[in-house]
């Protein structure tokens, strides 16, 4: 179909600007209507000599006020065509955000990042032309040649209805081409978003890629893509402009035939002078409206293709909304939990833990274990496990994510620093922060006199934190999670590939906290897990052994081995260490 039925109900408001924008276009048609048969009077006059000066005066003043109105009504047709766009991208942009919002943190499991940039960027832009300039235009090609038509076919009849039986021929060449244009641009957008994934990702991966000198590899890469990409947007130019020619073929051939007509008819009497100039003089209009529609067909079936895209993001499944909360108390118990990212390969495998309020609770085991999955699943951030995750009496699956982000915080090991100012950063722990809780929690975490001798809370921050060292950063990152005051912290390898006296400074906030607050520690150091009020020793997705550190040390078992082979290593030349 020519029109997009959804992507318009999807943007109600669009449909009275797209009516104003046919209704000034119409207008300004029924003007130069009007201008082209005064001058023809005007010429048949001066043919005959019979000018008047009355005459004179009064074609001038209509002439004139034609010309003002035909003004005003193109002004009106791109205002019209600029509010239709602009709701367009309003409301475009904000459904997408708003499922962005739904979708939840999660979302990146069920949409590539780029594919949603792109589709709210350039694919929303792409739908400007659909409906500021393609809808008007084809509402009114359809209006345009009947008003010809019905004008015409007083002056001739035969003239008239040879040029309304060239006009459908347009829309006929439009249809022929549009399957082919469909998949073609099928094709088109899906080069285009996968030439945007690998730009994304190696830019993201530049500085690894530069280390290990892969760089030019990748660039071979993208070459590659970007080679097969010019060669689909050549493939799309190649069709739009052939189609294009074709068009043009139709209109002016028709227009040549109208006027053909018009002369023969004036040639043997039937038609009067103001007529044929009539004729001829609005011949073109027949078919123009229709071949601006073709030009912007090509543009808009980009779009259409654009929106499909769209409308695929906006019916990714949602989970229902939940509304219920978390208890009053925040005892975090896991029942029988199994879990597998793959249908065959099990994660977790009938993990029992028990969580209570204001203890200190440590996760170990080896790389790959489960350890972070269980951090993920308790956060609400995956779905679909076997047993029960349940907050304060409640099932997490019932919980809402608002609800989930308040009252659990967690820290990992890249912790997120934005660009801008530590001021900036801290509020996105709790927005209403004022700078004494601020400096607080900085002086907490020990980066105060720092942040202090480097320009206070205004202190500048690039991206990604880069001119912080990565202990600095993680240590900004805490006093962030402590600022957001919620019942409950996990971390997640929170100390990993930071500095010693970092480490040390976040294990003291740490083993604080727990006084007050429910903290689940995942390491895989065990020097940092000693003061745990109990210890989960993990082992292939399952618990291996549970109980504190002097109990675990003593056995002959998983745990006491890790301890010893970690003691050994941090001991290695003779250093006194946490273990000796
Ligand atoms: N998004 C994912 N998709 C598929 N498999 C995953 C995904 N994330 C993790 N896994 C797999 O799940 C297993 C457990 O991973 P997890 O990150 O929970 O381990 P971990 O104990 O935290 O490891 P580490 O100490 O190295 O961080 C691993 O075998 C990993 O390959």
């Amino acid at each position: 179909m020519m029109i997009n039925k959804r992507l318009i109900n999807t943007v109600p408001e669009s449909k009275k600007h797209i009516a104003g924008n046919v209704a000034a276009q119409w207008i300004s048609l029924v003007g130069n209507i009007i201008i082209i048969f005064t001058i023809g009077r005007i010429l048949e006059a001066l043919r005959m000599n019979s000018l008047t000066i009355q005459q004179g005066v009064t074609t001038a003043c209509i002439f004139a006020a034609c010309v003002a109105v035909r003004f005003c009504c193109a002004r009106a047709a791109s205002r019209e065509s600029y509010l239709a766009s602009k709701s367009v991208k309003k409301t475009l942009r904000e459904l997408i955000y708003r499922k962005l919002l739904r979708l939840g943190s999660s979302y990146t499991e069920k949409a590539a990042t780029a594919e949603v940039v792109q589709a709210s960027v350039e694919g929303v832009e792409q739908l400007e032309t659909y409906f500021g300039s393609y809808l008007p235009q084809f509402f009114y090609s359809m209006l345009s040649p009947v008003t010809l038509f019905i004008v015409l076919s007083f002056v001739s009849m035969k003239a008239a209805v040879v040029l309304l039986l060239c006009v459908p021929l347009i829309p006929v060449s439009i249809i022929a081409v549009q399957k082919f244009a469909k998949k073609l641009l099928a094709k088109y957008w899906g080069q285009y978003t996968k030439m945007g994934d690998s730009f994304l990702e190696n830019l993201q991966g530049l500085t690894t890629l530069k280390v290990y000198q892969a760089d030019e590899y990748k660039h071979q890469e993208m070459n590659k893509e970007a080679e097969q990409f010019r060669k689909i947007t050549m493939k799309v130019l190649t069709m739009q402009l052939n189609s294009i020619t074709v068009m043009d073929l139709i209109a002016y051939g028709g227009a040549a035939l109208g006027v053909i007509f018009s002369v023969l008819e004036f040639k043997a009497g039937n038609v009067g002078f103001t007529g044929c100039f009539a004729i001829i003089m609005l011949a073109a209009d027949f078919f123009l409206p229709l071949r601006a529609l073709g030009s912007f067909f090509h543009v808009a079936m980009n779009g259409m293709a654009a929106s499909d895209r769209i409308f695929a993001l906006l019916d990714l499944p949602e989970d229902e909304e939940k509304e219920a909360h978390i208890g009053k108390e925040k005892v975090i118990d896991i029942e029988g939990l199994s879990f597998s990212y793959e249908a065959d390969r099990a994660v977790l495998r009938n993990i029992h833990m028990s969580f209570p309020e204001n203890s200190f609770t440590a996760i170990v085991g080896e790389s790959g274990c489960g350890k972070s999955t269980i951090a993920s699943l308790v956060m609400g951030m995956r779905s679909g496990y076997e047993g029960s995750i349940r907050i304060g009496g409640r099932e997490i699956t019932e919980i809402s994510e608002a609800d989930i982000m308040q009252n659990i915080t967690l820290i990992s090991m890249g912790s997120y620093i934005f660009k801008g100012t530590v001021r900036d950063n801290l509020l996105i722990g709790r927005p209403d922060a004022d700078e004494k809780s601020m400096w607080r929690a900085l002086k907490k975490v020990n980066l105060a006199d720092f942040i202090k001798s480097a320009g206070g809370l205004e202190m500048g921050i690039s991206e990604r934190g880069s001119n912080l060292s990565g202990g600095q950063c993680q240590r900004l990152a805490l006093a962030r999670a402590l600022l957001h005051d919620s019942p409950v912290y996990i971390f997640d390898e929170a100390t990993s590939n930071i500095d010693v006296e970092s480490e040390n400074d976040i294990m003291e906030v740490l083993i604080k906290l727990a006084r007050t607050k429910t903290v689940i520690l995942i390491s895989h150091r065990l020097a940092n897990v000693v003061m745990a009020d109990k210890i989960y020793v993990m082992s292939e997705g399952r618990i291996a052994e549970t109980g504190r550190h002097e109990t675990l040390a003593a056995k002959d078992g998983l745990y006491a081995r890790l301890w010893k082979t970690q003691s050994e290593l941090e001991n290695y030349g003779g250093k006194e260490g946490q273990y000796a």
